[in-house]
């Protein structure tokens, strides 16, 4: 197994070389889903002002706190329209959700709560203390900052950059992810296939996968198994900053991608994983652009997508979540195993794991009924069920049983 690089090392050696992320400022609205490339800062205090949360009268608790008590109306202060003046002794000012609480005021009362006839204002409850009222900066204050550099941006993070008054936004530029199939087999679906085909299924879950991680998925198309088509794929491919050739990885006299990159320049950093599935997996480097080699298997693929393309498109380390086996497993080989499975929240809260029944590396359908990767390391003991295993989440926990 000496020809194989660990997991571990094989992390390693993806972040050392990973493409420098460029920067970029796009509009609020183009942003789902990239990383901050800066921190941001609140332009404003969120309320600006202390305002109203109710619709009702601004007053002086002092003039509310027996039952019965009468205030004159003297004005009104909608949203969007502060009401000047400075509220005196005996004075209500009516005010709406959102409206600016007018100087001098301290305390709304609730329009239920009091009868208005002409500018007079009676109220049915006394108050001892102050409510209705949302002070300045309580969601945020001017000058904080409200995110981090590396945030990825999801919608209440999109709904926070805008509250805070900004419109453009400094981030990193999506990776451009050039997914290049590769076998005289494959056609694309919905094909007339005659022997020996098989459907090129693999580019269009890859490239959903890109786009999830932040990635822009380039289809680079299928190349024949010829070493000149290929390497034309190559050279012709504009600002891919991610090579993912997918198939055509291993030892077969077919297997062409390996030498079709390293003709183009690439020159190798890893050749195979110590990893089950997804052997043949490589890694290569040339200037800006680095290539990442998928084995052709869906299952290789996609489980090498998830531990060693999407690091490299976010930067971001993996997080094991542990589990409960519901299972006895026999001890592993001497390459790390992450087992398709599927993992469920117990009734009592626990987070249970099931390995699929089959883990042959053709399977796409332990995708679709399970969430997980159960890992095993390399060499690690036989486990009978209810022991902890760690696992990688593919889906949010509890989505499929
Ligand atoms: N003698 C050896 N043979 C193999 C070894 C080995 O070490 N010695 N490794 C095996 C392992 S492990 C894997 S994984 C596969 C990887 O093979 P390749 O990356 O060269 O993939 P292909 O041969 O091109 O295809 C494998 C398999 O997957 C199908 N395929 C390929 N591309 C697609 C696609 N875009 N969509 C759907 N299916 C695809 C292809 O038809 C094959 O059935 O090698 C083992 N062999
Ligand atoms: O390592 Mo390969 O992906 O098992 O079939």
């Amino acid at each position: 197994m000496n020809d194989l690089t660990s997991v571990d090392e094989a992390l390693r050696l993806l972040a050392e070389h990973a493409p420098t992320p460029t920067m970029e400022n796009v509009a609020l609205a183009d942003a789902l889903g990239l990383r901050l490339a800066s921190d941001v800062v609140a332009q404003v205090s969120r309320p600006p002002a202390a305002v109203s949360a109710m619709d009702g009268y601004a007053v002086r608790i002092a003039d509310v706190a027996a039952t019965g008590s009468t205030l004159d109306v003297i004005g009104e202060a909608p949203a969007g329209a502060p009401f000047e003046g400075t509220l005196g002794p005996g004075q209500a000012v009516r005010i709406f959700t959102g409206g600016v609480l007018p100087a001098g005021a301290d305390h709304i009362v609730i329009q239920e709560d009091a009868t208005r006839d002409g500018d007079t204002l009676t109220c049915h409850r006394a108050y001892d203390t102050a409510e209705h009222i949302r002070a300045a900066g309580v969601d945020f204050e001017a000058g904080a900052t409200l995110l981090r550099e590396g945030t990825v941006l999801g919608a209440a993070e999109l709904s926070l950059i805008a509250a805070a008054n900004l419109a453009t936004l400094s981030v990193y530029r999506r990776p451009r992810v050039g997914i290049l199939a590769n076998g005289d087999e494959l056609r694309p679906p919905g094909s007339d296939l005659q022997p020996g085909q098989i459907v090129n299924s693999n580019p269009i879950g890859l490239s959903a996968l890109i786009s999830s991680w932040g990635g822009e998925a380039v289809d680079l198309g299928v190349a024949p198994d010829d070493l000149d088509a290929i390497s034309e794929r190559i050279e012709t491919a504009k600002r891919i900053d991610i090579f993912l050739p997918v198939g055509g990885a291993s030892v077969g006299d077919h297997d062409l991608m390996r030498p079709a990159f390293a003709g183009a320049g690439f020159q190798s950093v890893f050749e195979k994983i110590a990893v089950r599935p997804g052997k043949p997996t490589w890694f290569s480097t040339k200037d800006d652009a680095v290539t990442l080699g998928l084995p052709g298997n869906p299952a290789s693929a996609f489980v090498c997508a998830w531990l060693f393309l999407k690091p490299l498109i976010t930067g971001q380390e993996h997080s094991f979540v542990p589990a409960r086996l519901c299972c006895d497993l026999p001890s592993n080989g001497p390459r790390t195993h992450f087992m398709r499975a599927n993992a469920r929240i117990t009734d009592e809260g626990m987070v249970e794991v099931k390995p699929a029944g089959s883990q042959d590396s053709s399977l796409i359908s332990p995708f679709v009924s399970g969430n997980a990767l159960l890992m095993r390391k390399s060499n690690s003991p036989a486990l009978v069920a209810g022991e902890c295993v760690d696992v990688l989440l593919m889906k949010p926990l509890g989505l499929s049983s």
